[in-house]
C-alpha cells in the first residue's frame, strides 16, 4: 500500500494507480476505522479501481464545543486495516494543506443540509462539504463511498456532487452493524459499560415504529412513542423524525424513499441511526 502526506506524493501515488487500475475509488474517513470502514474499503477494491482511503479528523466540521481534541486517533491501527483490505492509497494530509491560510472559500449546501444534523451542528455541513470538495479535487476519483449510517451526510454530499457537477459518483454503503443492532461507531468505545447495553434500544425503537409506519399507521403516535420510550431508557432524544430520504423533508405517512432518522445522546456519546420503511 502506498502512503501519501504530501500534494505532490499524492498527485504521483494517483497518476500510477489511475495507469496501472483504469480508475478510482475514494473513501473518505477521519481515522479510528472499524468494520463500518472497512466495508466501504471492500466495496472500493471489489469495484475493480485502485482505491484510495483518506484519513483526517476535518477539524472545520467540529463545533467549538465539540470533541475535536479527544477524537480518537490510531495511525497505525488504521493503515494495517487499510492494507489487510487491499486498499492501494492511504492519503494522510495535515490540516495546513487541507486549508491554507489564505483559504477564503468554503461550500455551503442548502436542502438536505437543513434540519436535524444541520440544526443540531451548525457549520457541520459546510465542514462536511468543504473537505470533501476538496478530497474530491485532490484525488479526482470516479466513484466515492460514503455509509449510510450517516444518512444526511450522504444526502448532502450526493447533492454537493450533483450541484457543482463534479464527474463523479457518489455511493452509499448500507450500516455495518453489532449483533444487537447498534450501528458501528468510531464514538461507542465511549460507552460505559451500562450504557453500552442500553445503546442498541435506539435501533430497537426505529424498527418497532418503522414497522408500524409501513403497516399504514401515521407516524405522529409511533414517533411520540418511540421518543418517551428512549427518553424513560436515558436518552436525551435529539430528534426522532419520519423524512423522505433524499431531501430530508419531514413526512407524516409511509412514502416511497422514507426513512426513519435518529439522534440521541447517551451519557456524553452522541448516537446516530436511521433505517429505510418498508
Ligand atoms: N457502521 C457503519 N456502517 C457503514 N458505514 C459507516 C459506519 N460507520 C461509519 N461509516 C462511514 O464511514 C465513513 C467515515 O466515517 P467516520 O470516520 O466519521 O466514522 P464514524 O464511525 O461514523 O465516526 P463518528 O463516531 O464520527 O460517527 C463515513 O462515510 C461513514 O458514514
Ligand atoms: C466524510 C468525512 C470523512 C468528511 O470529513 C466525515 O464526515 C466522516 O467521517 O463521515
Ligand atoms: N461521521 C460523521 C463525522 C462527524 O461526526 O463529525
Amino acid at each position: 500500500m502506498l502512503i501519501a502526506r504530501t500534494l505532490p506524493d499524492l498527485r504521483d501515488a494517483c497518476m500510477r494507480l489511475r495507469r496501472h487500475a483504469g480508475s478510482l475509488a475514494l473513501v473518505p474517513t477521519m481515522g479510528a476505522l472499524h468494520e463500518g470502514h472497512r466495508t466501504l474499503v471492500r466495496r472500493a477494491v471489489a469495484s475493480g479501481a485502485a482505491a484510495v482511503a483518506s484519513v483526517f479528523v476535518n477539524p472545520l466540521q467540529f463545533g467549538p464545543n465539540e470533541d475535536l481534541a479527544l477524537y480518537p486517533r490510531d495511525e497505525a491501527g488504521d493503515l494495517a486495516a487499510l492494507e489487510a483490505e487491499g486498499c492501494a492509497l492511504a492519503w494522510l494530509p495535515d490540516v495546513a494543506t487541507m486549508y491554507p491560510d489564505d483559504a477564503e472559500t468554503t461550500v455551503v449546501v442548502a436542502g438536505p443540509a437543513e434540519r436535524w444534523e444541520g440544526d443540531a451542528r451548525p457549520g457541520h455541513f459546510r465542514g462536511v462539504a468543504t473537505v470533501c470538495a476538496k478530497l474530491f479535487g485532490q484525488v479526482r476519483p470516479d466513484r466515492a463511498y460514503f455509509g449510510e449510517k450517516d444518512w444526511q451526510q450522504l444526502q448532502v454530499v450526493k447533492r454537493m456532487a450533483a450541484d457543482l457537477l463534479l464527474p463523479l459518483e457518489i455511493v452509499g454503503v448500507e450500516t455495518v452493524r453489532e449483533a444487537d443492532g447498534l450501528a458501528l461507531s468510531s464514538r461507542n468505545r465511549f460507552l460505559s459499560a451500562a450504557e453500552r447495553t442500553v445503546a442498541p434500544r435506539l435501533n430497537a425503537a426505529l424498527r418497532a415504529a418503522a414497522a408500524r409506519i409501513a403497516a399504514g399507521e401515521a407516524a405522529d403516535a409511533p414517533l411520540a412513542e418511540a421518543r418517551a420510550d428512549l427518553g424513560a431508557a436515558g436518552f436525551l432524544v435529539n430528534y426522532f423524525a419520519l423524512v423522505d430520504g433524499p431531501s430530508l423533508t419531514p413526512i407524516a405517512a409511509a412514502a416511497p424513499d422514507a426513512r426513519l432518522i435518529a439522534a440521541a445522546k447517551l451519557g456524553a456519546v452522541r448516537l446516530l441511526d436511521n433505517i429505510p420503511v418498508r
